[in-house]
């Protein structure tokens, strides 16, 4: 399922194959279950109470912590100036722009100062964080770019998918505007592009190690956001 002679098979019957494409196929049924997940549903339609919002925040800041890092690592990974640029350009946008949403839904929820310094995670959060740090560490560039693809182009997916009801919080509304943007919509774009283009280069181990990692980061997506779903 996630060798190159695998994904020639598949490109055999496709006008214009992309590796990306393959994978995000290959990645079924984990990948429909987080695009389409009730959670996102539930957050657009204004059904998340106030501290269900806040706690799936929490959660999802011990995401970002150590995506953040995978950031950092992208960028010391990269081939050239040119990929740099526009890695650093998302990580501005993340430790700015992002990490204030975190940060004033953290204060308008009232989630305790004990709580942000020391959130209680759960097992599919840290099993999520475990994956990040481990890729960052012993992975390849085009490893880190399967995760970026992965954990951005969902994100990007759900947040096109939903309807937004009227009258939402502000900072439910910023959270969904952060992942349904221009600009976002533009990085994906140019994730997908490297990630097609880098992993055209590898060798079968690494082709199969990349893939291997994108399914993983789609498996890790569904259980996280099952696990931080009310019920
Ligand atoms: C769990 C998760 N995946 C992806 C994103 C988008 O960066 C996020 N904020 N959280």
């Amino acid at each position: 399922m996630t060798t190159r002679a695998d994904f020639n098979a598949w490109a055999a019957n496709q006008e214009a194959p992309r590796i990306t494409t393959w994978l995000r196929e290959t990645s079924e049924p984990d990948w429909s279950a987080t695009v389409h997940h009730p959670l996102f549903d539930a957050l657009a339609e204004g059904r998340l109470a106030g501290d269900e919002f806040a706690a799936y925040m929490v959660q999802d800041y011990g995401f970002v912590d150590p995506f953040t890092a995978l950031i950092g690592h992208a960028i010391g990974r990269a081939p050239g100036m040119a990929d740099r640029v526009v890695l650093g350009q998302f990580m501005g946008m993340l430790t700015s722009d992002e990490n204030s949403t975190f940060q004033r839904t953290f204060e308008a929820f009232g989630v305790p100062v004990s709580t942000r310094e020391a959130p209680d995670y759960l097992p599919e959060t840290r099993a999520f964080q475990a994956l990040l740090r481990e890729t960052g560490d012993g992975g390849g560039y085009a490893d880190i770019l399967a995760a970026l693809v992965v954990t951005e182009w969902v994100y990007l997916a759900w947040a096109l998918r939903i309807t937004r009801a009227e009258g939402l919080h502000p900072l439910v509304g910023e959270w969904i505007d952060l992942h349904d943007n221009p600009a976002f919509q533009d990085f994906v774009a140019w994730l997908r592009r490297r990630l097609d283009e880098e992993a055209e280069r590898l060798d079968d181990a690494a082709f199969t190690r990349m893939a291997e990692r994108f399914r993983e980061t789609v498996a890790r997506e569904r259980a996280f956001h099952d696990a931080v779903m009310p019920r």
